[in-house]
């Protein structure tokens, strides 16, 4: 009897589900659920309390109900019964956080709290934290902190612990409350099985958690804030569970909601992007996947711990069993082209996007096309919601420098896409410069599937070769792989992810090859792109920084209502 797993990947605007058959990868249907609530960056659900600059929130309810609406979907468009699904995996945005009470309740469901901010999941790219990472990597370098050098000499604010104080700081009514403070992905595992299992990935990477050492000591946490010094005890938990790992089972409440049989196994939760490396059927060093949508990660393996400045973390086991796993990423790739469609393109294009039955990204695709490497004479920097790697800076903001009246809008857009490539050619030359070997590239997500010129330009600007995920939805079926561990060999699913990879994942046949005459003039604009990044972004001029100060007290006195 042919058996299935079920992997969803819980992404920034939407959760995707994929119904996968277990002998063979094949995915045979998919679903996928828009958050109602989206994320939440202006206003909370009450449509009164307005957020603060820089925050980026989501609702745990919206979780809840891509469970409910996509597993069901999917059972019925493949016509396949709960009695023949083994496994179930799940992977989500990360650092991607809420507190919850002692019942495992988030305190944003309360009806006393839900017009608190801070009690609602800070989403990966809440960066209101800055402000607390810059103390703690201070604090941290002057004590000789070692975490530091697994994390690239940074701590960003997008990770835990510089979250959790902001919490502290802003709202200790909120943090005393909070019984615990859990990661999304762990926190839906537990709705799902009745057991909080945190995974040694988001642990491993945004908690400052070691396998062999644990978190940072007691007498760190105590020198950022003394408020701080048990935060693991009282918020965190010491006890990391390890991906590739089964969580427990679906209980029979959950069972009956989401349409699946009580006792199917849940695997250890995940990350989206680490979870796509087997998917795409990478198990060894040298292997770089960009996972590619809003935002890109980079996850290489390597066979020893290296210190690689400006990286997000290397985390021994973070992605395979065995081998160390190195994360670098950028903060914003979807998401600066979106603001760009939805800020800057004239009415015009929408029209003739409308008229032509495709979207405006595909119409700009199409113009920025056919225009040749350096004619627009723009270059840009990919820096507008901050810089992850290499400089782990959230207050550096974009750049676009060349333009004229003559300028075009597929101009301004290729020039972003081209700052996201040479952002991520900054990426893989430090890997190299630190001794991480980068031999081949692969890239999956949303833009990978998308866009065939960008991934063009991609191999144009790194000039490598790149191979593409052959599933659509990438971080889903390494998920649904991880399900299929979770079940077993005795289920009819893997032993280890390893076997699991070797059938289930995979890329096309199609590769994009680098073009010797682009690559050429990529090169001069890529020296370029170096000088404006290190001006900008390593302290010769903080003008980004000193124009978001005077943006703050500008609107602190437009809020507070003084008239000069
Ligand atoms: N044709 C396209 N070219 C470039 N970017 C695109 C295109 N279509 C959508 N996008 C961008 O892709 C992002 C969504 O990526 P996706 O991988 O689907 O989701 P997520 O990042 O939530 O996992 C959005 O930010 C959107 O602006
Ligand atoms: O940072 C990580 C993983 O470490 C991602 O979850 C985060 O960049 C969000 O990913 P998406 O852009 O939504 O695919």
């Amino acid at each position: 009897m042919t058996k299935f797993a079920i992997g969803i990947d819980f992404g920034t605007q939407s959760g995707r589900a994929v119904l996968v058959e277990v002998s063979s990868g094949k995915e045979v249907a998919s679903s996928v659920k828009e958050y109602t609530h989206g994320v939440m960056d202006e206003w909370l659900p009450d449509g009164i309390t307005r957020l603060e600059d820089d925050w980026a929130l989501q609702h745990p309810a919206d979780y809840l109900e891509v469970l409910q609406v996509t597993i069901p979907e999917v059972l019925q468009k493949a016509e396949v019964s709960a009695d023949d699904v083994i496994g179930l995996g799940i992977d989500f945005t990360a650092c991607t956080i809420l507190p919850i009470d002692k019942h495992g309740q988030p305190l944003c469901m309360l009806d006393e709290y839900a017009s608190h901010p801070h009690s609602y999941v800070k989403l990966w790219k809440h960066h209101a934290a800055q402000e607390e990472a810059n103390i703690l990597n201070e604090i941290a370098e002057k004590r000789g902190e070692s975490f530091l050098n697994r994390y690239g000499g940074k701590i960003s604010s997008e990770w835990m612990i510089p979250k959790i104080w902001q919490i502290l700081n802003e709202a200790p009514d909120i943090y005393e409350l909070a019984d615990q403070i859990v990661e999304a992905s762990d926190w839906v595992i537990y709705q799902l099985t009745g057991e909080l299992k945190r995974n040694s990935c988001t642990a491993g990477y945004k908690a400052i958690w070691n396998k062999k050492l644990g978190y940072p000591s007691k007498d760190f946490f105590k020198s950022l804030d003394p408020r701080l010094e048990n935060v693991v005890e009282e918020k965190l938990s010491d006890k990391v569970y390890s991906i590739g790992k089964k969580a427990g089972e679906i209980t029979l409440n959950m069972a009956n909601l989401i349409g699946l049989n009580p006792g199917t196994a849940v695997a250890i939760a995940n990350v989206d992007a680490h979870v796509s490396v087997p998917a795409v059927g990478i198990t060894e060093p040298g292997k770089l996947l960009m996972i590619m949508g809003t935002s890109t990660c980079h996850i290489l393996l390597g066979e020893e711990e290296r210190v690689v400045p400006g990286i997000c973390g290397v985390v021994e086991d973070g992605v395979l069993p065995g081998l160390m796993g190195y994360e670098a990423g950028q903060s914003c790739v979807g998401d600066h082209f979106e603001w760009f469609t939805e800020n800057c393109v004239p009415a015009s294009y929408h029209l003739e996007a409308e008229e032509r039955g495709i979207n405006i990204h595909q119409l700009l695709t199409e113009k920025a096309n056919s225009l040749a490497v350096g004619e627009s004479g723009i270059i840009a920097l990919d820096w507008w919601n901050g810089n992850r790697s290499t400089l782990v800076d959230a207050d550096l903001t974009g750049l676009l420098i060349g333009a004229t009246l003559l300028t075009k809008p597929e101009e301004i857009y290729r020039a972003l896409i081209e700052a996201t490539a040479y952002g991520t050619r900054m990426i893989v030359e430090t890997f190299r410069t630190h001794g991480v070997p980068v031999n081949d590239i692969y890239a999956c997500g949303g833009i990978a599937e998308k866009n065939s010129m960008m991934m063009q330009i991609y191999a144009d600007v790194l000039k490598m070769e790149i191979r593409i995920s052959s599933s659509s939805q990438t971080p889903a079926l390494g998920s649904a792989m991880f399900g299929s561990v979770a079940a077993g060999k005795e289920q009819g699913g893997y032993e280890t992810i390893f076997d699991a990879a070797a059938v289930m994942g995979g890329v096309k046949d199609q590769t994009y090859v680098s073009n010797k005459k682009n690559a050429d003039v990529y090169d001069q604009l890529f020296e370029e792109y170096q000088k404006l990044y290190d001006y900008f972004g390593r302290g010769q001029n903080n003008i980004m920084k000193r124009l978001k100060k005077i943006k703050k007290d500008s609107l602190q006195v437009k809020d507070g209502g003084v008239v000069c």
